[in-house]
């Protein structure tokens, strides 16, 4: 890697112990100078890490201050340092707050306290890590934050004030708080009243239905701006302001997918480092009329149902999903009907492969970079397939739709940013399979691998409930009882099981089964990097190669 040129380099005093300071354009580095251990009763202070090296990419700093409180002392110890500058000059000091990495894909604040001896250059410290900030024109400056207060156990406004606000205050980010006061109210106020031109992104906390709100004000109030028509249009535009995620729903799957974890402060502090994830949004069409967008699972039969059953149990909070899991899987209902789909080409990979979609994804970017040669861009137009049968649940997984969980997700090889979904079919199977499918959502074995499983990457796809074919929804309205009749013959296990399952779209109802759904290729951005490898936490160090 290329050497960066010094922009400071000093000798200043952490903790009573001389550390050699550097700082480029890329990095902060301080390494702590050869010290005279003096040996008290056997062992030597101090851990290999506080007296290594560290190092913290600029990009990763938070913010800078002069710091006027006292100075600490470190002779509580058995042993201890030998200072080599006097205590006296240890008057002027600076703060630099930065990221760093936990277990788990976790990022906490951390701190560290240069002294120096110098009041200029203490100044001069701070000036030019200032500057270095001020460069990094991705930081966002100015946030809407929506909370929602009833979201998962009820504590949005607590994890904001807590845990989210004074990680942006450090960071001097400016915010407008607006609390809901009922349903819709995020999206309303963001599709007709906000002046977005104010703000550098938008901040959701809540869970995936709060998030779904924020995704639908955004994105229809900039297709309203630029005059397109969300019913017919195959192009959206994509929305100029980032959204951040601060997780406090009962699934909170699309933080988890984008993030790795589901922690408030970590992302809040991937929020104050302006990162950015694109990714892909799936709009849902009834007979031509744009119903709803959709950024993770589109899911119709066991999802749907157990989404439907869960809503009358919201007062249990996130628990809710289990009793109604359990109840839908003990249901065993399944729907028959006809799905017809436009497979995505072989560049893009299947649903079983073994690479995943992680930050810096090569996939995801070549679809940003439009690299396709005109032989890829050829072989991306497919010919639309049908497969009709009895399903007890038809998944469409637009990211891997990671969450506590299933941790590896519904479908653990999507991409957050190809323009495709995981079309997942579970065909009518016993009891006992369909739960060792469920089963292995939870371990390391591939819940495809059954033979009523199927998949398919796919651009777009339809659905048509059976009792549908040729009709209309009206007509199945006006028909119910003679339908319940026939369908309660079919499945007699339910007792009077309805003919017709719910779409569960991003954790809302959808009250129409008939779709077309259709895949708009990094139509939003995140403020987010996608899942890190392991070998960031593990070695954080080579990110400082320079
Ligand atoms: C016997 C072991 C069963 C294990 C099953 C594991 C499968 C769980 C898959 C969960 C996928 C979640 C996809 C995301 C859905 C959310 O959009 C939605 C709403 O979330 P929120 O607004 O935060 O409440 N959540 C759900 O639909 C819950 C599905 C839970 C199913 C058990
Ligand atoms: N103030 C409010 N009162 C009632 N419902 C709200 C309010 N604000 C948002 N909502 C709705 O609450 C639903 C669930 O919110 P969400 O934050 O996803 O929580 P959960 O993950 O527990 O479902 C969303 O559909 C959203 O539209
Ligand atoms: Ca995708």
């Amino acid at each position: 890697m290329e050497k960066q040129p010094r922009l400071l380099s000093s000798q200043l005093s952490l903790q009573n112990r001389v550390c050699d300071v550097t700082l480029n354009c890329v990095v902060l580095t301080w390494k702590e100078r050869e010290t005279t251990k003096k040996r008290v009763s056997g062992s030597f202070l101090g851990s290999s890490r506080a007296a290594g090296s560290h190092c913290v990419p600029v990009c990763e700093i938070i913010a800078v201050q002069e710091t006027t409180e006292a100075c600490q002392s470190n002779d509580a110890g058995r042993w201890q340092m030998v200072p080599q500058q006097p205590s006296e000059s240890e008057q002027h000091a600076f703060t630099v707050s930065y990221v760093e990495r936990m277990r788990g894909h976790r990022w906490r604040c951390s701190e560290v306290t240069f002294h120096c001896t110098d009041w200029r250059l203490c100044q001069q410290w701070i000036q030019t890590i200032k500057e270095q900030l001020s460069q990094l024109t991705s930081r966002p400056k100015s946030l809407l934050v929506y909370i929602n207060p009833y979201g998962g156990k009820q504590r949005g406004k607590w994890i904001y004030e807590h845990k989210v606000a004074p990680v942006f205050s450090r960071a001097s980010i400016s915010t407008d708080v607006i609390v809901t006061e009922c349903a819709n109210h995020a999206r309303n106020h963001l599709k007709k009243e906000a002046d977005l031109k104010k703000y550098d992104g938008v901040v959701c906390v809540g869970g995936d239905g709060m998030f779904s709100e924020i995704l639908h004000g955004l994105i229809s109030r900039t297709q309203c701006d630029s005059g397109v028509d969300e019913n017919c249009a195959e192009t959206l535009v994509p929305s100029a302001l980032r959204i951040g995620i601060i997780p406090a729903g009962s699934t909170d799957c699309i933080c988890f997918a984008t993030v790795g974890t589901n922690d408030p402060v970590t992302s809040a502090l991937h929020i104050v480092i302006g990162d950015s994830q694109p990714m892909d949004v799936c709009s849902v069409h009834h007979n031509n009329t744009f119903l709803r967008y959709s950024v993770s699972l589109l899911g119709y039969g066991f999802f749907g149902d157990v989404l439907t059953d869960s809503e009358r149990k919201r007062w249990m909070g996130p628990a809710r999903y289990d009793i109604s899991g359990v109840k839908t899987f003990l249901s065993h209902r399944y729907y028959e009907g006809t799905i017809s789909f436009l497979p995505a080409a072989d560049i893009f990979g299947t649903p079983r492969d073994k690479i995943k979609c992680r930050s810096g994804c090569s996939v995801c970017q070549k679809q940003s970079t439009e690299k396709l040669t005109e032989e890829e861009r050829e072989g991306s137009y497919g010919v639309w397939r049908v497969t009709r049968g009895k399903f007890l649940a038809i998944n469409a997984a637009s990211m891997s739709c990671a969450c506590p969980r299933t941790p590896k997700g519904l479908s653990p090889a999507a991409h957050l940013a190809d323009g495709t979904t995981d079309l997942i079919l579970i065909r009518k199977c016993s009891r006992l399979d369909f739960l060792r499918h469920l089963l292995r959502h939870t371990n390391k074995d591939d819940q495809f691998d059954h033979t009523f499983v199927e998949v398919h990457r796919v651009q777009q796809f339809r659905f048509t409930p059976k009792h549908w074919e040729g009709g209309s929804e009206l007509d199945l309205c006006e028909s119910k009882n003679r339908l319940f009749g026939q369908i309660c013959r079919q499945q007699p296990v339910c007792g009077c099981a309805p003919a017709h399952s719910s779409w569960n779209c991003d954790g809302e109802i959808l009250p129409q089964t008939t779709i077309h759904v259709r895949v708009h290729c990094q139509l939003i951005k995140l403020f987010a990097r996608g899942i890190e490898e392991k070998t960031v936490f593990e070695d954080p160090y080579t990110l400082c190669a320079v």
